[in-house]
């Protein structure tokens, strides 16, 4: 039997947040709230030689439940970014910057310099013997690419708990080590920092060691422009699923907020997706593999028809055939494709040869509403309608027809139509596939809640008939919006969703009790 924290008495009873703290009586529990209250939390880490460290839910959690909120053990510039303030981590505005009177480091402007962040590297920097020198604002400075390695090194001095807490993390060092990233690290900052900043004081490994630790564990914090790199620490023990169980969302001082948009097991895994769950899978493998060192093997991985979606599939072009065209096992993602309806081979130069040209014009393709649609059709030749160039091309779609409620009311029947149309398409698709990108699916709720009321208006406008059940499914999805983006800070388009999703709710309830 366990003990209580407090007394060592055998108890059963336990903290009924984490299922982990164990209290005889309530005047215990109470008496050592103050200290477990850090560790009071709904998931413990665990171990396997698979995965290393990961967390697993102590309890059960309730849809929308935070189960973790976190401040950053440090925030660093990107390793490829433009010039950024290191007081604040803004870019800097070419015509409208300071430097910083001692170590010549650009600072958006007089408030940076005092600020903490930059005090250690100001110093650092001042002991090279010269100030920095940038003038070059426009484009990726190679200056920066050793800054957040810099910055996690000088918390050995400055805050060395933290800097304890950094090196627990996984750096991967000895799979990275001679890999062509580590080779450029290696140049670029694990020779270049001793050699730029005049010291001794880090040695060669413990650099890289410190490069492996960011790579790693660092997450795109976009409450910044450009976006900026932050280590969390509890968070860095989160799996990687493509179909993961909690969302991520970040407060406005860049705190990390972790929580589930569906309610989770108890002995389940918890897990974030690292990389674009839009994409398909070679493209999410090949993402993982490059950045984070392994091979991904979650159901959406292990299913090739991504869970029932055809998400990578190809149309079979056999007469009176519809089937789709997927790679025969997962190990063929390279060579044989078939067809899953009448077995029929498909060419893989061919294959590919689609893929790279679709994924070219994607990317270069001026982004109009009849350039979408023509992008859709020409595709829908070879991809399935559920193929990810073209979903792509029709988020980028449902979100061009009508960007505001006055321009909805003059889009031609016909967008509105396809609007509708493929909004609640992508919805129910990505529910399934995505279930945890919230901004994404919040977006898609709202879409498609001012598309059923501009409906709704029109049908009015033509016909005696009650538009009463559209008002409540308009209602629906706006609520069911607000539900996704309910975290949403207001320095993000989502979170400006949210305010407007709230006052059209609160409308649309009033007009449906009239
Ligand atoms: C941010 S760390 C996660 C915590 C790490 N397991 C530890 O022990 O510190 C990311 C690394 O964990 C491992 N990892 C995370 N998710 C994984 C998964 N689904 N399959 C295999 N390895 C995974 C990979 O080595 C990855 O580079």
């Amino acid at each position: 039997m366990s003990t209580c924290a407090v007394c060592d008495q055998p108890t059963k009873n336990k903290c009924s947040n984490c299922n982990q703290s164990f209290y005889c009586c309530a005047g215990h529990q109470k008496q050592h709230w103050k200290t477990h209250k850090i560790n009071c939390r709904p998931f413990k880490v665990e171990y396997s030689d698979q995965l290393g460290r990961y967390l697993v839910a102590t309890r059960s959690i309730k849809p929308f439940e935070i189960i973790l909120k976190e401040a950053p053990l440090i925030c660093t510039p990107s390793q490829v970014t433009n010039p950024v303030c290191l007081g604040c981590l803004n870019g800097i505005e070419p015509s409208d910057y300071v430097e910083c009177d001692k170590c010549g480091w650009p600072l958006c402007g007089d408030e940076c310099k005092g600020k903490a962040d930059h005090q250690a590297e100001c110093q650092f920097t001042v002991k090279r013997g010269s100030k920095v020198s940038v003038k070059e604002f426009t484009n990726p400075h190679p200056l920066y690419q050793c800054m957040g390695t810099v910055r996690c090194l000088l918390l050995a001095k400055s805050d060395p708990e933290k800097w304890k807490m950094l090196l627990k993390l996984e750096s991967l060092e000895k799979q990275r080590r001679g890999s062509m990233q580590w080779k450029a690290d290696l140049e670029s900052i694990g020779k270049f920092i001793p050699r730029f900043f005049k010291t001794t004081e880090f040695n060669e490994d413990l650099i890289m060691k410190t490069i492996g630790i960011l790579q790693i564990n660092g997450h795109e914090v976009p409450v910044t422009d450009p976006p900026h790199v932050a280590v969390f620490s509890n968070a860095s023990f989160l799996e990687h699923s493509c179909i993961p169980n909690l969302a991520k969302s970040f407060s406005k001082e860049g705190n990390l907020i972790l929580w589930a948009p569906k309610a989770i097991k108890k002995n389940t895994h918890l897990s974030i997706c690292y990389s674009d769950a839009v994409w398909g899978t070679a493209e999410r493998q090949q993402h993982l593999m490059h950045t984070k060192l392994f091979k991904c093997v979650c159901e959406r991985c292990l299913d090739i028809t991504e869970c029932g979606t055809n998400y990578d599939a190809f149309k079979c072009t056999t007469s009176n055939c519809d089937g789709v065209i997927l790679p025969s096992s997962l190990k063929e993602w390279n060579s044989a494709w078939s067809c899953s309806t009448c077995g029929a081979q498909a060419d893989i130069s061919f294959i590919k040869s689609i893929l790279e040209k679709a994924g070219k014009d994607l990317q270069a393709m001026d982004k109009t509403v009849e350039n979408c649609i023509k992008y859709i059709q020409h595709y829908e030749k070879w991809l399935t309608r559920r193929h990810y160039f073209i979903c792509q091309a029709k988020i980028q779609l449902v979100q061009l027809i009508g960007t505001d409620p006055k321009e909805l009311m003059v889009v031609p029947e016909d967008q509105l139509n396809k609007k509708l149309e493929y909004v609640k398409e992508l919805l129910e698709l990505y529910e399934n596939l995505a279930p945890c990108e919230v901004r994404m699916l919040g977006t898609f709720c709202f879409e498609l809640h001012s598309a059923i009321a501009e409906h709704t208006r029109r049908v009015a406008l033509q016909t005696t008939l009650s538009p009463k059940n559209m008002l409540e499914e308009s209602l629906l999805y706006v609520e069911k919006c607000i539900d996704y983006l309910q975290r949403e800070c207001d320095l993000f388009v989502e979170g400006h969703i949210l305010k407007q999703a709230k006052i059209n709710r609160d409308a649309l309830r009033m007009v449906l009790v009239m």
